[in-house]
């Protein structure tokens, strides 16, 4: 168990039974506002630009975030290797940068911060345990030279991975959060979440879920599978959900990359702040504490959430300052036909049009996942011999989820 001084960290308030909310997705709005390269997913940006990472940072924090996340997504040495990205930077300063604004934001309030570590390629490549785990452990090294409070592993396709993540993270007695980018099918070998769930606090996740890949709707079905599998193995530990900030209904095992939109052409696909009401409320009821966002949950959605829950947390954030609750503020309005819509039922049953009269309301999704590029050696900025890569094999048909 982690220590008693962790009584006012995350472990201690999701043990007192306390909400947590969590932040919204970086490296996607990141990408959309000039500082991420799409495809490369790399955060460079939190040496480069950290004007741009600490003031998303405080626009999640001001919407009510009880935690910041270290913006080290594919931060390991081998992906930031691979994406031949950065060539003057290493993989240490941008982690050591990351938590950094982390903690210099949360301090602006009183956030925690979370250092996070994501799936490698090397996984991929060989299912090499001690080589994944020498990556992770370069990472936690390199976050427990910092100050940070616990630690979250997120992102993982296969329940193998994330538990060598998290076997590795235990052993700096911290809390540990474990996510995976999972459908209600399980894995990518196949394993049921509930199956995954179970691998996961036997590895010592304190914490287990679902980030990404999917909407809320689809996450709450996963998260609830865990929890079953959990309660069906006599285990206990807290859960966590961080969705996409998109509909994603139509979707399969390859979650929302294999959306046609993916990943330029998303936004008829975000979520308002009101389906962020129902949302938050869902995964509430169904036992869930540690609710946030991931991919295109922005900051409004998050105060969304704060707001959805603010009973049960006893406050507002300071972003509703500036947000009257369920449009209470258009009170105001100078037209009549906009004053109307200041309240709760005309925003809960609202059905928002698109406005783009030749889009279908649902994709056909890609059916296969695809084999990741050669990197070309001409173009190889880095030193390093380029890993080589295969084609990950699809266990089982992709199927669509029923919803
Ligand atoms: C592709 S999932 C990305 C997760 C990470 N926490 C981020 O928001 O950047
Ligand atoms: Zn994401």
């Amino acid at each position: 168990l982690p220590p008693a001084s962790e009584k006012h960290g995350l472990w201690g308030r999701l043990n007192a039974g306390e909400v947590v909310v969590g932040d919204g997705g970086m490296v996607l709005q990141l990408e959309r506002r000039g500082y991420v390269k799409a495809g490369h997913w790399t955060p460079e940006a939190a040496v480069q630009h950290p004007e741009a990472v600490r003031q998303l940072h405080r626009e999640f924090l001001r919407a009510g975030a009880d935690v910041l996340q270290t913006f080290t997504f594919y931060c390991s040495e081998d992906k930031l290797e691979l994406s031949g990205n950065v060539t003057d930077i290493t993989g240490t300063q941008i982690n050591e940068a990351a938590c950094d604004l982390a903690r210099e934001v949360a301090d602006e309030g009183s956030a925690l911060v979370a250092g996070c570590v994501s799936q490698t390629p090397c996984y991929l490549e060989n299912h090499n345990e001690a080589e994944v785990k020498s990556l992770f452990k370069k990472q936690m090294d390199e976050f427990l030279k910092k100050d940070i409070d616990f630690f979250i592993a997120e992102f993982f396709r296969y329940a193998e991975e994330a538990a060598w993540a998290v076997e590795v993270l235990k052993t700096s007695g911290k809390t540990v959060g474990a996510t995976m980018c999972i459908s209600p099918h399980g894995d990518m070998s196949g394993l049921p979440p509930g199956d995954c769930a179970v691998r996961l606090v036997k590895a010592g996740a304190d914490i287990v879920g679902v980030n990404c890949h999917l909407d809320p709707t689809a996450c709450i079905q996963t998260v609830k599978l865990m929890r079953e599998g959990l309660e069906r193995a006599g285990l206990k530990a807290h859960l966590m959900i961080q969705p996409l900030g998109c509909h994603t209904p139509e979707c399969n095992l390859t979650g929302y990359i294999s959306l046609p939109e993916y990943p330029f052409a998303l936004e008829c696909r975000s979520l308002t702040r009101w389906d962020v009401h129902k949302y938050a409320r869902e995964a509430y009821e169904a036992g869930i504490r540690y609710i946030g966002g991931c991919c295109g949950f922005e900051a409004y959605h998050i105060r969304a959430i704060s707001e959805e829950l603010r009973a049960e947390r006893g406050f507002l954030p300071p972003a509703s300052e500036k947000h009257g609750l369920w449009g209470a503020a258009l009170e105001m309005h100078t037209k009549p036909w906009v004053r109307a819509r200041a309240r709760r039922e005309y925003w809960e049953n609202l059905l928002p049009a698109s406005g783009r009269p030749r889009c279908p309301s649902m994709a056909k999704p890609n059916l296969t996942s695809g084999s990741r590029p050669k990197r070309k050696r001409k173009d190889a900025p880095s030193s390093h011999q380029p890993l080589r890569h295969r084609r990950a094999p699809l266990k089982f048909r992709v199927r669509t989820i029923p919803v």
